[in-house]
């Protein structure tokens, strides 16, 4: 299989609408350019992961304006698009509406005071979900993961989205995915869920800031040599909300080798995945096998 990543630029000065064109353009030359079956862009990307004040205002439905883009992406190169995430606008679950039109800074380091509040909410009775968006080949929406665990501590994403609750795979023709956003990649108990429900490769969206970036290389590398799984972990480039992005998407193989790594600019990744690999590793180096379950 080759996986191609998109490590697009998001930067506050150019608009959400000039940067959803600019992606689709991206998947399809990428596609053309490169004839992989998988591409992935990254956390947010539209509206920029750290871009807090904006999030109500460009939340958008699963078949909103960004899937509609990215669906159309998806049918013309005939390829599966994880097309990152997106601000999602759902019906509330309940709950009243968070104060987060005040969040701002990147979480625990930044300003914003708006407490923490299980019910976030969008306004107007609805919830905002940070949720993925994955697109086979005809363009439909095959699965929709809403990310899990909110970045920011008491304020940011932490107070302004809901977080999600399933552990989503997704059976590509000759793999099954397992999908995780951007803070989730710090927590190795949903990691072993999704390999528990099948997952060989982990794909993991992003909008890691710079400052951190020792952590983003080091814990796709974790996360890919204990759970002997590829891991596709796509970041953003460019600075928004005085956030400067990490870049350097990284693909890891199984075995914990880096198998490619992007700087900090925008750039595509491609790279060939031997499937076979996962299924190897496992067998002749059976860690997963050694489990042990039932202690406290
Ligand atoms: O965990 C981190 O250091 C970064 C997480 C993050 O930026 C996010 O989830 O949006």
């Amino acid at each position: 299989m080759r996986a191609s990543l998109i490590q697009i630029g998001v930067d506050q000065d150019e608009p959400v609408e000039s940067r959803r064109k600019r992606a689709s353009t991206l998947v399809r030359d990428t596609h053309h350019q490169t004839g992989a079956d998988l591409i992935v862009l990254p956390e947010l990307w539209n509206v920029g992961a750290f871009a807090f004040q904006a999030f109500a205002a460009s939340a958008e439905p699963v078949d909103g304006p960004t899937a509609e883009v990215m669906s159309a992406a998806a049918r013309d190169a005939g390829v599966w698009l994880h097309a990152g995430s997106i601000v999602e606008r759902a019906p509330a679950a309940g709950g009243e509406e968070a104060a987060g039109e005040e969040a701002a800074g990147e979480g625990p380091a930044g300003g914003g005071s708006a407490a923490r509040d299980d019910g976030a909410a969008g306004g107007d009775g609805t919830t905002l979900y940070n949720t993925s968006l994955l697109f086979d080949p005809s363009g439909t929406l095959v699965r929709t993961y809403r990310k899990i665990h909110r970045f920011g501590f008491d304020k940011g994403e932490a107070v302004l989205m809901g977080a999600g609750t399933e552990v989503v795979t997704a059976s590509l023709p000759d793999t099954t995915i397992g999908l995780a956003t951007c803070y989730d990649l710090r927590f190795p108990e949903l990691f072993r869920l999704l390999i528990d429900a099948g997952a060989q490769l982990l794909v993991i969206p992003a909008g890691w800031p710079e400052r951190r970036r020792e952590h983003w290389t080091l814990l796709a590398r974790a996360r890919a040599v204990e759970n002997q799984a590829y891991v596709l972990a796509c970041g953003t480039a460019g600075t928004h909300a005085g956030v400067e992005q990490a870049g350097h998407s990284i693909v890891v193989d199984p075995w914990g080798e880096v198998l490619a790594e992007a700087g900090a600019g925008e750039s595509v990744l491609t790279v060939d995945l031997d499937l076979n690999q996962v299924t190897t590793t496992r067998a002749q180096f059976p860690v997963l096998r050694d489990r042990v379950l039932d202690v406290r």
